[in-house]
């Protein structure tokens, strides 16, 4: 959905060709920013791209520096109880919000479910910290002590992506509101609909009004938060690009900041590997959500000894999804986000032709036989051999659910190949040999290895890249380092030295 702001929201199931050309309709009719705990009135009245203010006295940022000072004052425990009824309700409603995100965005609702599913997990992991807070006590000489206490750092924004509307919005929400912090969430303006829900989730499961603000807005709308005063940290996901400028916009108060940026990964097949799963793992690795997904494993090298099986049985596969409406059951990929991208990774199969590689199948555009569904922007899985490194199939994120594979020789060689790139956010491999398995995954330089998988991220892992792919960690426990800051106490129990006048 292309939703409006400033129109009531709404989710009917009527029969349509909404962007994505689900059978879905989500009709806007309620405003879509969420402000000090009700939804607001974007100002200018028609666009949410052209729309924030947030600079303006009754703004985003000041209702949420006021929710902050009184849920950071209240005990972890506290916020804790608030957070596990925010759960509660996500689970409930977990269906609904499924539809709404697959409309939404396009992705098939199986896979839509697993993703609130996960978020609703993720309110559950920080809830639990919360409550596990605290400092450490240092003993110093003569009685005297320090002590450090974990605090929140203040306002902080959270910019996202549309590929995981609802889940980018949890995966950053939950680790700040368990710290104490407030958050100014800005969405993705192609999916704009599912943070405002988790903003009403959070003012119905007992947060302060202002904790959980929706702003939404493009470029425009993003820079305006970095460069705001008041706030204390921006976590984005996003393009490489984006992510610079967002880097260098806080640099100028010194925010601190979280990047979840783009990738590139290699994954790494072995020719003892149980190919079975292999090929399955490929497929994981590429086809989720349309394969835009940031940490797909999109350079899928492969030994030689093994390819042509290995390329019969993954070409076969991946003629076998089943591409169409996304809220049906039995749909395994549904439209990718908006035609312009659609063009774009069409065009990166063309390039990639051009360049010398061979489509083994898929790469076009796809016309569901169902008349309602013509017009959504769907393309075929593609699968192409033949490829190089140096091609810019191999070299440059596509987005989309395109797989380049090449053969390779030895542990030694496929390594240095699969580090040869700027980006580090994910990599993978298949082997039986357990030992060459924690070997490449320690040589592989990127924020994450799968083992004989792929994609497997549940809330309890760190989440994040290496090189240009961020910095910063998503999930696990050490996402609280990235949310809260330490002060040092240090209490003197003696005197204080006479030291200048003795
Ligand atoms: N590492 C990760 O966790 C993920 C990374 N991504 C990456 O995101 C990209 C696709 O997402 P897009 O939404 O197209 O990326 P994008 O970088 O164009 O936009 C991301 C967000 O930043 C906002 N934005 C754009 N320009 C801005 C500016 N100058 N200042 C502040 N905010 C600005 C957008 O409105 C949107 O909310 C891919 O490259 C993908 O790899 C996507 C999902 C997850
Ligand atoms: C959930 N997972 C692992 C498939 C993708 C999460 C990262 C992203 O937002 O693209």
């Amino acid at each position: 959905v292309k939703s409006k702001a400033g129109r009531k929201l709404r989710f009917t199931e009527q029969t349509t060709s909404m962007p994505g050309a689900s059978t879905g309709q989500v009709v806007v009719t309620d405003h879509l920013n969420f402000w000090g705990g009700c939804r607001v009135k974007p100002k200018d009245g028609i666009n949410h791209t052209t729309y924030t203010r947030p600079f303006t006295k009754s703004n985003a940022i000041q209702s949420a520096h006021t929710a902050y000072l009184k849920w950071s004052k209240m005990a972890g425990m506290e916020r804790a109880r608030v957070m596990l009824e925010a759960a509660r309700i996500i689970r409930e409603r977990r269906d609904n919000i499924a539809k709404l995100e697959v409309i939404n965005n396009g992705k098939s609702i199986t896979e839509a479910r697993v993703d609130i599913d996960v978020s609703w997990q993720t309110l559950e992991y920080y809830a639990g910290i919360a409550g596990t807070l605290a400092g450490e006590h240092i003993q110093l000489p003569g009685g005297s002590f320090a002590y450090t206490r974990r605090e929140a750092l203040g306002v902080c924004v959270g910019i996202g992506a549309w590929n995981y509307p609802f889940q980018i919005a949890c995966w950053k929400s939950a680790p700040a509101l368990a710290c104490g912090n407030a958050m100014v969430f800005k969405p993705s303006p192609f999916t704009a609909v599912t943070a405002v829900i988790l903003a009403e989730i959070y003012k119905e499961a007992g947060v302060p009004d202002g904790l959980f603000n929706v702003v939404q807005g493009g470029a425009e709308t993003g820079t305006l938060l970095c460069n705001h005063p008041g706030v204390a940290k921006v976590s984005f996901t996003g393009s490489v690009p984006t992510g610079k400028k967002i880097m260098e916009m806080s640099a100028k108060t010194v925010k601190q900041v979280t990047l979840e940026l783009g990738g590139k990964s290699p994954l790494i097949i072995f020719k003892d590997c149980e190919l079975e799963n292999a090929v399955r793992g490929a497929l994981m690795a590429n086809f989720l959500t349309q394969g835009e997904v940031c940490c797909n494993g999109t350079r899928v090298y492969v030994q030689r000894e093994i390819m042509p099986v290995f390329l019969e049985e993954v070409v076969k596969r991946t003629k076998a999804i089943r591409i169409g409406d996304p809220l049906l059951e039995n749909t395994r990929m549904g439209a990718l986000i908006t035609r312009q991208h659609l063009d774009k990774v069409l065009g990166f199969v063309s390039q990639a032709k051009k360049e010398g590689a061979m489509v083994l199948c898929g790469g076009e555009a796809f016309t569901p036989i169902e008349p309602k569904l013509k017009g959504g922007y769907y393309m075929s899985p593609c699968v192409l051999d033949n490829c190089t490194d140096d091609m810019t199939c191999v070299k440059e994120e596509i987005f989309g659910p395109v797989m380049s594979v090449m053969p390779f020789d030895t542990e030694e060689e496929v390594l240095k190949r699969a580090n040869n790139t700027t980006f580090g956010l994910a990599s993978g491999v298949f082997t039986r040999d357990i030992s060459r398995a924690h070997r490449v995954a320690e040589n592989l330089q990127a924020g994450t290895c799968f083992i004989n998988n792929y994609n497997i991220s549940p809330v309890e892992v760190p989440f994040g890249g290496y090189k240009q792919s961020g910095f910063g960690r998503e999930n696990g426990q050490v996402t609280i380092e990235y949310y809260s800051q330490l002060k040092t106490v240090v209490v003197e129990m003696g005197d204080v030295d006479d030291y200048f006048n003795c």
